[in-house]
């Protein structure tokens, strides 16, 4: 890898966020949360009044209209913006871009060469995958490293997304699957949980009690993954005792394959990223 760029203090990065929408919120409020950064050294911008006042309430940083303010003020900008509006954003800030800008894309499915080509081979671009637990400092995130991305952007990078939970550096290539994973799978728990919540009702239980003890299940339980280090199939016989009630609802869920429906989630959605990187996006 190439030393880090001159210019840029590496503990002390200004972060600017292009798009302060949902990732970007909870990136923002992350951060901030873990001490990462303080406000007056984050910026963001939006084209939406709405968008921008309540970031700038909510976070206490500064939310332009528009883009330039926010590369002017910031070392590393982080593009969280839709994918299908990634283009002319690139198109934007190429031209105002210094030697001291690190590039961080979280965008789904936008490559890092389809980057290179807009903002110049020399560009130090790191692309990422997070997901809206960063918000209370649970996210989990990948990130791959563009070709001329130094050891000390890595660092950076992976600071940020540590503070705001566990991250992992991967092959580009891989980056696909993360966003099927990882970066989607959030609203596939949130089902699993409501789900749950609903057969904690049909079994008599009040709304919230049932959600309050579906959620916290599904903690536990990935806790007990993260933290014993055991497989998650031996886990599972942890709790499932010879014609007991638990092997009873394991053979309705593997009768209604909810792991083959699981698998395929993540499938179609690493899929749909992957299709994201090609010219057919909606
Ligand atoms: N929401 C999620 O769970 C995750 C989202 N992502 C990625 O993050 C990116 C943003 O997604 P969300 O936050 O969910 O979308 P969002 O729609 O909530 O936020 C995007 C924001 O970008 C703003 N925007 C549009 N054009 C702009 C421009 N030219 N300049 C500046 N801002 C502009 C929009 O007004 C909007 O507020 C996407 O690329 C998505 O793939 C990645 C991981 C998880
Ligand atoms: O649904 C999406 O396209 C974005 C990317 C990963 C999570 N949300």
């Amino acid at each position: 890898m190439k030393p880090p760029a001159a210019t840029a203090d590496r503990d002390a990065l200004r972060w600017g966020f292009i798009g302060s929408g949902r990732m970007a919120s909870a990136l923002v409020k992350g951060m901030i949360r873990a001490g990462v950064a303080t406000p007056d050294r984050i910026v963001a911008s939006d084209p939406q009044a709405g968008t921008r006042d309540e970031l700038a309430r909510e976070a206490g940083i500064a939310v332009h209209a528009s883009n330039s303010p926010v590369v002017e003020a910031s070392d590393a900008i982080v593009l969280a913006v839709k994918p299908q509006s990634m283009a002319s954003v690139l198109a934007e800030i190429a031209p105002m871009l210094a030697p001291r800008h690190l590039i961080v894309s979280i965008a789904a499915g936008v490559g890092i060469g389809a980057m290179r080509a807009a903002l110049g081979a020399s560009t130090r671009i790191v692309r990422v995958m997070p997901n809206t637990p960063a918000l209370l400092g649970e996210g989990a995130s990948a990130y791959a490293l563009g070709p001329d991305a130094t050891d000390a952007d890595a660092q950076a990078v992976q600071r940020f997304l540590d503070s705001v939970g566990r991250s992992v550096r991967v092959p580009e290539s891989q980056l696909d699957a993360v966003t099927g994973l990882s970066g989607s799978g959030p609203a596939f728990v949130y089902m699993v949980i409501e789900a749950l919540s609903d057969g904690g009702v049909r079994a008599g239980l009040p709304r919230d009690v049932a959600t309050t003890l579906a959620a916290q299940t599904v903690l536990g339980a990935a806790k007990m993954v993260l933290e014993t280090g055991l497989h998650p199939g031996a886990l599972k016989d942890q709790v499932t005792s010879p014609g007991g009630t638990t092997i009873a609802g394991v053979q309705v869920l593997e009768r209604a394959a909810l792991r083959g429906a699981l698998i395929d989630a993540v499938d179609a959605a690493a899929r749909r990223s992957a299709e994201l990187a090609g010219p057919a996006r909606p």
